[in-house]
């Protein structure tokens, strides 16, 4: 098996008293894109500073392709580590053409060998060489500043939410855009983001952080179907967490009897349902009455109260489905639970 393209080993940093980075332990493959998603503060920014080498560890090591760049070994410098960085703002130098901003770290055999019209192909920008900055979009801008990253052919790219300042249409395709690019170059990435959709739409491994640590580091569609906490659960999607009583492969809750998905332990836990798991039907059982439905052109999202009080909310994808609030309705979950142990 080939070695990680980057480790981070019991990566601490603070800011005198400000502990930001609490012990973190962390592996990217080589070819994969890592998103660190976080709440703000948590960390993400500093974590993604230790690994350009723009801030000094604590304590703890950082290895970039197998050499150690942070730790007790010394403190490589930015530009000694072959790390680059995509900024939020793109930071291109405004009076630099597009082509000149792209070449910018490269020699001049680099320069002549086509690899700017290259990797601008790759970003989307072929025949973009000879605009200005301010001729470009905002997306277009974070497009060169990609390839100013990927042009000098780095083992490791890091991206600084480098989507946020975009609107919501443009993010989208940009997204996968660059997503590709880093592909097609065969370039390593770490993307700090605080958007979930980015980071389980974009990323092959998403790393959850949350007070200086990495909670849970997994697949996105582990950490969706499987957070490790319900702290992860809410952080990463809707989540609807009951109480409820585990008996071995079974969770009695306030909807039933429901089969449990992995261990749980036996007694009081607390089990995590997604909104889509949910199934509304005006038949069958009146277990529910509908208190407010949003709709959402894609889907709607209708919450509704049990007999015992506890608000539920269910996302239904049919159009067939306008719930008037007051509307009596049976609901059933489709496929099995997530527990944790304690109460809600
Ligand atoms: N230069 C600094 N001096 C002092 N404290 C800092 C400094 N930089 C960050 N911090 C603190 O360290 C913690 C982690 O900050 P960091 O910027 O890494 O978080 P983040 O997850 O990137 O947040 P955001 O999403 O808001 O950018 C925060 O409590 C922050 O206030």
């Amino acid at each position: 098996m080939t070695a990680p393209m980057l480790t981070l080993t019991g990566v601490a940093k603070g800011y005198g008293p400000v502990p930001a980075l609490a012990g973190v332990d962390l592996e990217v493959a080589r070819g994969d894109l890592l998103a660190v998603l976080g709440p703000s503060g948590c960390g993400k920014t500093t974590l993604l500073r230790c690994v350009a080498g723009f801030e000094r560890v604590d304590a703890g090591t950082v290895e970039v392709a197998g050499r150690a760049v942070a730790g007790a070994g010394g403190h490589v410098p930015p530009h000694r580590r072959r790390v680059a960085v995509v900024p939020q703002d793109g930071a291109l130098f405004p009076h630099l053409s597009v082509a000149d901003n792209v070449g910018y770290g490269l020699d001049r055999a680099q320069r002549r060998g086509g690899r700017i019209a290259q990797v601008l192909e790759l970003v989307g920008l072929g025949g973009y060489d000879r605009r200005m900055p301010h001729q470009l979009s905002g997306g277009q801008q974070q497009r060169v500043a990609v390839a100013r990253a990927l042009a000098p052919r780095p083992p490791l790219v890091l991206l600084d939410e480098p989507f946020s300042a975009l609107d919501a249409q443009l993010r989208t395709g940009l997204r996968a855009d660059v997503r590709a690019a880093l592909r097609a170059d065969g370039a390593t990435g770490v993307l700090v983001t605080h958007d979930q959709g980015e980071a389980l739409s974009m990323a092959d491994a998403v790393a959850v952080m949350n007070g200086g640590r990495i909670v849970q580091c997994a697949a996105p569609a582990e950490v969706y179907r499987d957070p490790a906490d319900p702290w992860v659960a809410r952080f990463v999607g809707d989540a609807v967490l009951l109480p409820a009583t585990a008996d071995a492969d079974v969770a009695v809750t306030p909807l039933g009897r429901l089969p449990l998905r992995g261990p749980s332990g036996a007694g009081a836990v607390t089990v995590l349902i997604r909104p889509e798991q949910l199934r509304l039907e005006r038949a069958g059982d009146c277990a529910a009455t509908v208190v407010r439905q949003t709709y959402h052109g894609h889907d709607a999202l209708t919450t509704v109260r049990l007999a015992d009080g506890t608000l539920l909310t269910a996302r239904t994808l049919d159009e067939g489905t306008a719930l008037p609030a007051g509307a009596r309705v049976g609901v059933t979950v489709r496929g099995a639970v997530r527990a944790y142990p304690g109460s809600a």
